[in-house]
């Protein structure tokens, strides 16, 4: 396959001439190692079919690695400006394979970004990488996989299993929607500039069909009470559902003298059917 990126300016020149200085509100630390960006990239699959979306091109590092990767279409998100002058050449050289919008990503529609399999690609800015992931695990119907850079404490958090030091309100989430991965670990040194604590991949793959119950809205609410007073007991944390807490703890078989760290997926999914019941809604 024709390569775009063979005959682009390295990407330190591409920074030193859009005068790209790293924006810390804008989460940015850059991939510059062609190596790495591969990695992740062909770390997604396949990415020839369906629609490739990535959060954050930034001066292309990643972009570059996925388009090489073989992304038959690509849908690139930058709220940067400066970044969308400096990705131009890039766009030009991909042919009609990327297209470039200079959005918020998190205002974006996901559910009708492009043709499924939808395929999301992200070195995420850190300060939005979970609203995003939330946003997309409400929606991930329309999404097949999610490829993702977050500070290495976030990928522990993802793929926590129950039990362990990491388990909490967003181990939950994620796993009860999707079977989660934590693909690799990357130095803080990798990125320019560095941030201050190392970054790890994780892979996030939406079940066709979630095989838990409940409802990821509810799902969400009991989660908040469960972990937002996580040294509680759950009778003593879940009473603010607002629903009686015997009936709640009976319905799901859930042991009100347990803490939240203690119980599996199924069990949340339980609480939540129980929740749904019991509020009638
Ligand atoms: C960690 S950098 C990754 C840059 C590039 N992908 C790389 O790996 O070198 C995050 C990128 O997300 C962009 N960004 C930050 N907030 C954003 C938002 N709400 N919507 C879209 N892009 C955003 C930043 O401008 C930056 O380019």
């Amino acid at each position: 396959m024709n390569d775009p990126v063979q005959f682009l300016p390295p990407l330190r020149d591409v920074i030193a001439e859009h005068g790209l200085a790293a924006r810390k509100g804008l989460g940015q630390h850059f991939l510059l190692d062609l190596n790495l960006t591969l990695k992740i990239a062909r770390a997604a699959g396949d990415l020839t079919v369906g629609t490739t979306v990535e959060v954050g091109p930034g001066p292309g590092g990643l972009t570059r690695a996925i388009l090489t990767a073989g992304a038959d279409r690509l849908i690139a998100i930058e709220k940067d400006e400066r970044c969308i002058a400096a990705l131009a050449p890039l766009v030009d050289a991909a042919g009609g394979r990327m297209t470039l919008l200079n959005e918020d990503a998190l205002k974006v529609d996901y559910r009708v970004i492009g043709a499924p399999p939808i395929k999301i690609i992200s070195n995420l800015p850190y300060n939005v990488g979970t609203p995003l992931l939330v946003g997309w695990l409400e929606k991930a119907e329309a999404i097949s996989s999610m490829t993702l850079m977050f500070q290495k404490e976030v990928a522990e958090r993802i793929t926590a299993r129950p039990g362990t030091d990491h388990y909490g309100r967003l181990s939950v989430l994620c796993n009860w929607r999707c079977r989660t991965d934590y693909l690799f670990t990357l130095p803080a040194r990798a990125f320019t500039p560095p941030p201050k604590v190392d970054s790890a991949v994780v892979q996030l793959t939406p079940y066709d069909e979630v095989p838990y119950p409940g409802r990821m809205d509810l799902l969400q609410r009991v989660t908040a009470a469960a972990f937002g007073q996580r040294r509680k007991t759950l009778r003593r944390s879940l009473k603010q559902l607002g629903v009686p807490i015997d009936a709640l703890l009976e319905r799901s078989g859930i042991d009100g003298s347990l803490r939240a760290e203690t119980i599996d997926i199924e069990g949340f999914g339980r609480l939540t059917e129980a929740l749904e019941a019991l509020q009638g809604t």
